[in-house]
């Protein structure tokens, strides 16, 4: 079949995005592993499929398929992305946007800079929100929050965040040193995390500004993600680290995230970046 896409990026994670408004999304998931293949395929850690909304109040729905095929429920940087393809499209003629994903609604809004504000909705901190089994584990409790060992992984203390996709977040004195792509996957493969998890390593450069890199659930380490730094963030903020308006500092760019605490949303705002327009069968 003959597919028209997008290739987009927010802060260096990049995206195939699949306008489904006009023609119904119907690629399996060995299409979609082809079509995110960086050799065989266009390439991208995530696909982004946009369709007309299911619900009265929203303006689309946004669906995500990490470059296995697995459908996720929440894409951060992606949203940012979703915004700038509607606009340039002229899909609608709003800045202000709401959308629907697998479990949340989101209001966006692009800025006059380019830049768009994403409403991430409230992080949960529930470990059966992600979920996680914490059976016979005792977390230990930095300003009240709980950091949880995880069994073999000797030192690791994990922040558990949801926002809608599941994050395990840990502190670290350097990123750049961090055993990301060797512990990463042990913990995004844990078999404490029945759905697996975006494993997070977060280094605290200052009350407001902290470096963040994140093996993904399925795309393995991204350039950045979005629900990511928003996890880092919220726990930065929750163990006492963090101030409520931090810059998240990628390997492919900044993301700014604010968090007033309790069930406040989370405000992520960051770049969307159009590449090309293609066309790709498959
Ligand atoms: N790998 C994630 C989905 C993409 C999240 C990330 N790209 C973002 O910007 O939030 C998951 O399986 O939950």
């Amino acid at each position: 079949m003959r597919l028209r896409f997008t290739k987009m990026h927010g802060a260096g994670n990049d995206f195939v995005v699949i306008d489904a408004t006009q023609q119904p999304f119907r690629l399996s998931p060995e299409q979609m592993r082809r079509l995110g293949d960086r050799r065989f395929g266009v390439g991208c850690d995530q696909i982004l499929v946009i369709e007309p909304a299911t619900s009265a109040d929203a303006d689309f729905r946004y669906r995500i398929f990490n470059n296995t095929g697995d459908e996720v429920e929440h894409c951060g940087n992606g949203a940012r992305c979703f915004v700038r393809f509607v606009v340039d499209a002229g899909l609608t003629a709003k800045r202000d946007i709401q959308v629907d994903t697998m479990n949340r609604r989101l209001r966006l809004t692009l800025q006059d800079d380019g830049r768009v504000t994403v409403n991430m909705g409230a992080p949960v901190f529930e470990p059966a929100a992600l979920p996680f089994d914490p059976q016979g584990l005792t977390p230990r409790l930095e300003n009240g929050f709980a950091l949880w060992p995880l069994d073999e992984l000797q030192g690791v203390e994990l922040g558990l965040v949801s926002m809608g996709n599941p994050h395990a977040v840990q502190r670290v004195a350097d990123v750049e040193a961090a055993p990301v792509l060797t512990q990463g996957p042990l913990i995004e493969g844990h078999a404490r995390f029945p759905r697996r998890v975006n494993a997070g390593f977060m280094q605290i450069l200052a009350r407001d500004r902290i470096a963040l890199r994140v093996y993904e659930r399925d795309a393995g380490e991204t350039l950045a993600c979005g629900t990511g730094a928003c996890a880092a963030v919220v726990a930065g903020i929750r163990a006492g680290w963090l101030d409520a308006a931090v810059e998240v500092q990628t390997r492919g760019g900044l993301l700014k995230i604010e968090w007033a605490g309790g069930d406040a949303p989370v405000l992520m705002t960051g770049p969307a970046t159009k590449v090309f327009d293609g066309e790709i069968t498959l």
